[in-house]
């Protein structure tokens, strides 16, 4: 149920304009997080895991079966403890399909940080992650945060880009990256951090 509720997000782009559904999470209690939101985009191809990683992140639960792909753009909020101070994170979640990326466009620039993904066990959306830095470079802000995050990376039977891979690229593009797992969860929780700290 939830999980649809979370792809309810659609978009009308004959008339312009487009609706989301976001979740707020206010249940935080202790210090007040400061007003305005760090704000935080998971960016990448379709299927390679933003969705999960969000909920994984969110729920702490991972949505195993049929993939259900993001109908534009979609946000939930998420308040963390760093270093003392709390810090209320607004993740965006976009849709990775081609039709949608006019619409992602705009959201960019308002980003303090990107988590670019691609999936281990893809090639194709691995050899796309040159294209998506492309784009971040022409849409988001100067000093916007990006860490590239291979995906997937339990899936040690399907995988077909090496950890080095990831880790040569990441470097040629003087990001920071790590391997993750919204499946069993493997540095999900750091990922988020390292961007918000
Ligand atoms: N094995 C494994 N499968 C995963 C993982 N993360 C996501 N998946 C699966 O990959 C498929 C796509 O996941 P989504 O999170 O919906 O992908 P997305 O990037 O949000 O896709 P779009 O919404 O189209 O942009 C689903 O079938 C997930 O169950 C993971 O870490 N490991």
């Amino acid at each position: 149920m939830g999980f649809l509720l979370f792809r309810s997000s659609f978009i009308s782009s004959t008339e312009g304009s487009f609706l989301f559904s976001g979740h707020n999470d206010q249940t935080y209690g202790g210090t007040a997080p400061q007003s305005s939101p760090f704000s935080v985009m998971l960016v990448g191809d379709s299927g390679v895991g933003k969705t999960c990683l969000l909920v994984h992140f969110k729920d702490g639960a991972f949505l195993a079966g049929s993939f259900i792909s993001t109908v534009g753009i979609d946000f939930r909020n998420k308040v963390m403890t760093i270093d003392a101070v709390k810090v209320k994170l607004q993740i965006w979640d976009t849709a990775g399909q081609e039709r949608f990326r006019s619409v992602t466009h705009a959201y960019y620039r308002d980003a303090n940080a990107l988590l670019l993904l691609y999936d281990v066990t893809n090639k194709a959306s691995f050899n796309n992650i040159r294209a998506w830095l492309t784009e971040i470079h022409e849409y988001a802000q100067q000093d916007v945060v990006v860490m590239l995050l291979g995906n997937k990376a339990e899936s040690s039977h399907n995988r077909v880009v090496k950890r080095e891979e990831g880790e040569k690229l990441a470097k040629e593009f003087g990001v920071p990256f790590m391997e993750t797992s919204a499946k069993s969860g493997l540095n999900v929780e750091l990922a988020f951090t390292a961007v918000a700290k």
